[in-house]
């Protein structure tokens, strides 16, 4: 039986409690070295508690990165730390034979993502997923991800196209400050909060070199253009355009220094993001040029005056609101931003149309005060949404890669964590519903599918109670009846419903859920769901509307006859060119609902996720003041607790985190076959070559009940702490399990193996090529003496010649000397 990992938290009786306090205390005196674990896993015991200890002992030391088994932990530093974020860095990781042995680093999950991808092992594609709080340090890890595949994946740049090969990084990296402009704000939880989800998907190419990219957006929150809580701010560019447009450009899109606007609250604030030059900058590299660039100021200066036109409760109801005195000005100034007429902009703001009967006949109604501040807080949020869409389509065409040209992706999800106010409403519960989704998937993957892998393996195992929210999911989303099903039920039937009846209906419906509460001490209606993280309080009021979130058409008509280019692009007026949303609310069709439409967008979502590798990083805020040193356990604490840290922590140290298959593990460990039991010469001696002494012939067939017991044998041999893992590896029925240390075990094994494999391989290379050179000596000292011999006989037979020619003609000339001494004394007889 595995080991029970969960019973600490079973025991109920006192005595159970007291050992463990004092074993915890016995373990919190050694707080000193807490800070060096450089994984959750080690603390002992595991424990909310101690875990919270070892993240604030790491914090105090300036150490931001914890692993938690499979996910990493990164608390917010709240201060710069760029030694942290170097290029030195990015490239010793990427480096490194084996990064998860260096300190936890976002880098260190960077690069084993990369790797993967190189592996080619199924699934290729990867993902990592970046949660947590609103402010704790999601677009912050995600861009530090960009940074660092921007470096290490970077195309060569090639002779032809250098230029190219940097642009398309630069230009993934430049999405970002454009996207942070447009859909990040200043909100009491964090001075640049973005107020979008986005999945950024880095497509690489066969060399696995970054090529292009692909940005997802998910509900942006538009009611923001119109709507500020109080200490919080627009989006970023509205104040960015308002700070930093040049005199010429104030004229141009009528914003004279120091006008008030009462969509702009909190201006006097100036923020790090306040930088306009870099958003204009970051726009012209991904190819929005300067005119559409002032084009596109021009509009949202128009925004701007039209937050300004204000109303005056009309006393007859049959006539038309009057606009307060300094309104009419701004009527004129943002009609011509916008490029519409100024009566037509006042009137469509003013009357409603209403189609009725038959022949669809037209009436024309005077709004209250109320509905024209509604109508014209929609306008003001239709073009915002149209445009943020817009640019998020340009951002894509100038970094999207030929689908041809790359093979993998690796995908970056950073969504908005989640949220419980005192007052909430449809904006959480999509955001707390995608968050629910998300925590299914990573249950699912790393919890339930763990544990039911082990059972399917036919390997004991002792249960870890863990948090399933399908319940949960079952209440929001279910089928046939949930809050999303009643929600949408409302939009579709159109009846006039109170609060109060909504609250009734979902109470009424959903009565049996375990997960739907009631405050009964709350005057507004209102409907409680418990989420894996904690309880949210729903209000019922303008939850149907939101849900609708429609646009009259009299508005959409309006803007299509705008003069303006940029809005005229976003308005098209051909009716093929017409959007779904809007020819459905046109006809008959029950128009897509704000729910509806959310949900297709994360299932589709999370399709891409299940079919992908995913990796997880938490983001934990270590304070909600934004301070730096300051870790305050309760606030920490319960970002441990929603995000079901804890369930992975006692898992991963308990279980196998490693397993494979049979087969891959035949191929790869077969070999560690040929290691010997330790010798009296020591354990830590090296396996002898072939035909040295020492080498273990493996003559029988290898199969994989052989393998492991030699293995079994073999491990002590392999083990410098002469400490072996009690429980090193199980074989289930088509995997073997093991954990990390006894996987570095047995790759230790392989390396030395390898290793002799490779002397043994040297060795007879070597004693080959000796006996070449040896060969080649002795053939040329053969052809030497040959040589030799040849040389000298040559010169010998020379001399024998020289000599002969000189003998005769030694004989000659004393043959001739005779013959002359003969004549002169024949001469002298005579
Ligand atoms: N690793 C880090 N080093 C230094 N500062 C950091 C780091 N991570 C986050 N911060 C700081 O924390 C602030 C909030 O981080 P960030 O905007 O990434 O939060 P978030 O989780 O994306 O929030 P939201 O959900 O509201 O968008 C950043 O502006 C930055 O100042």
């Amino acid at each position: 039986m595995l080991r029970q990992v969960n019973d600490h938290n079973a025991g109920s009786d006192g005595q159970s409690r007291v050992f463990l306090r004092e074993d915890l205390q016995e373990f919190l005196g050694k707080e000193a070295l807490l800070h060096q674990l450089d994984d959750l896993i080690k603390v002992n015991p595991v424990t909310l508690e101690t875990v919270l200890r070892c993240l604030q002992a790491r914090y105090r030391a300036d150490i931001f990165y914890t692993n938690a088994g499979c996910t990493l932990v990164a608390l917010n530093p709240f201060k710069p730390v760029p030694q942290f974020y170097t290029l030195e860095l990015m490239r010793e990781y990427h480096a490194a034979p084996q990064p998860q042995k260096l300190k936890p680093h976002i880098f260190t999950v960077a690069e084993q993502t990369y790797r993967n991808v190189k592996s080619l092992m199924d699934p290729v594609n990867q993902s990592i997923v970046v949660s947590g709080e609103s402010g704790a340090g999601k677009t912050w890890t995600s861009r530090c991800l960009m940074k660092f595949y921007a470096v290490v994946a970077a195309a060569p740049a090639s002779w032809e196209s250098p230029k190219i090969a940097e642009r398309i990084e630069q230009r993934i990296l430049n999405s970002n400050p454009v996207m942070e402009a447009f859909g990040n704000a200043c909100t009491l939880r964090n001075n640049n909060s973005s107020r979008f989800g986005k999945f950024i998907q880095l497509q690489l190419n066969r060399a696995q070199q970054m090529t292009g990219a692909a940005v997802q957006t998910y509900l942006l929150e538009k009611t923001r253009v119109a709507c500020q809580a109080s200490s919080e701010r627009n989006f970023h560019i509205f104040y960015q355009i308002c700070k930093g447009a040049s005199e010429d450009e104030r004229l141009q899109w009528h914003l004279p220094k120091g006008a008030a606007f009462s969509w702009l609250p909190n201006p006097e604030r100036t923020l790090e993001e306040d930088c306009f030059e870099e958003t204009r900058e970051a726009m012209l590299h991904l190819g929005i040029d300067t005119p559409t660039q002032n084009n596109i100021f021009k509009v949202l200066a128009g925004l701007l005056h039209l937050g300004n036109i204000c109303f005056a409760d009309s006393e007859d109801e049959a006539q038309p609101c009057q606009l307060k005195d300094d309104a009419k000005c701004s009527v004129r100034t943002s009609a011509s931003l916008l490029g519409l007429y100024e009566d037509m902009l006042l009137e469509t703001v003013r009357i409603r149309t209403i189609r009725a009967g038959r022949q669809q006949q037209v009436f024309r109604k005077p709004c209250s005060r109320a509905e024209c501040d509604t109508r014209r807080d929609c306008l003001a949020k239709v073009v915002y949404a149209r445009l943020f869409d817009w640019l998020v389509s340009v951002i894509n065409s100038s970094i999207c890669a030929d689908p041809d040209s790359w093979t993998a992706f690796i995908g970056l999800l950073d969504v908005y964590g989640f949220e419980s106010f005192s007052d909430n409403s449809l904006e959480q519960l999509c955001i707390n519903y995608a968050n629910e989704k998300l925590q299914q998937h990573f249950v699912a993957h790393y919890l339930r599918a763990q544990q039911e892998e082990y059972t399917l393996e036919g390997l004991e195992w002792s249960f870890v109670s863990y948090q399933d929210n399908q319940t949960c999911l079952d209440l929001i989303e279910g089928s046939p009846i949930s809050i999303c099903s009643l929600l949408n039920e409302e939009c579709r039937l159109n009846r006039p419903s109170s609060a109060a009846q909504l609250q009734t209906r979902i109470e009424n419906a959903l009565a049996s859920s375990p997960c739907l509460g009631r405050n009964k001490l709350s005057r507004e209606p209102s409907f409680i769901v418990v989420h894996y993280a904690g309880p949210v309080r729903y209000l019922t009021a303008g939850l149907v509307e939101k849900n609708k979130d429609p646009v009259p058409p009299e508005l959409t008509e309006l803007l299509q006859l705008s003069q303006d280019p940029l809005l005229t692009v976003l308005f098209p007026t051909q009716p093929e060119e017409k959007n779904q949303e809007e020819s459905l609310s046109q006809s008959r069709v029950p128009a897509l609902t704000v729910v509806s439409k959310f949900k297709a967008s994360l299932e589709q979502l999370l399709l891409v996720l299940h079919s992908t590798t995913p990796h997880y990083v938490r983001c934990i805020k270590p304070n909600s003041q934004g301070q730096p040193q300051t870790f305050i356990q309760e606030e920490v604490l319960s970002q441990l607790e929603a995000c079901g840290l804890m369930e992975t922590i006692h898992i991963s140290a308990a279980g196998f985190p490693i397993r494979v298959s049979h087969q891959n593990f035949m191929e790869r460990y077969a070999l560690l076959r040929r290691l010997r039991s330790p010798t009296p010469s020591g354990p830590h001696s090296l396996p002898a070559a072939r035909g040295h002494s020492g080498w273990l012939p493996c003559t029988e067939e290898a199969t994989l009940q052989t393998v492991l017991q030699d293995l079994l044998s073999a491990l002590p041999a392999l083990t410098q702490t002469a400490a072996i893992p009690a429980d090193p590896l199980h074989c289930g029925k088509t995997k073997v399990f093991m954990t990390e240390s006894t996987l570095e075990l047995l790759e230790r094994g392989r390396a030395q193996v390898l290793e002799q494999c490779a002397r043994c391989i040297q060795g007879g290379w070597r004693q080959h090529q000796h006996r070449k050179q040896e060969r080649q000596r002795q053939a040329a000292i053969l052809i030497q003496a040959a040589i030799r011999s040849w040389l000298t006989r040559k010169h010998i037979w020379r001399l024998h010649s020289a000599a002969t020619v000189i003998k005769r003609t030694w004989q000659k000339w004393r043959v001739r000397l005779n013959k002359i001494s003969l004549q002169k004394v024949s001469t002298a007889l005579c």
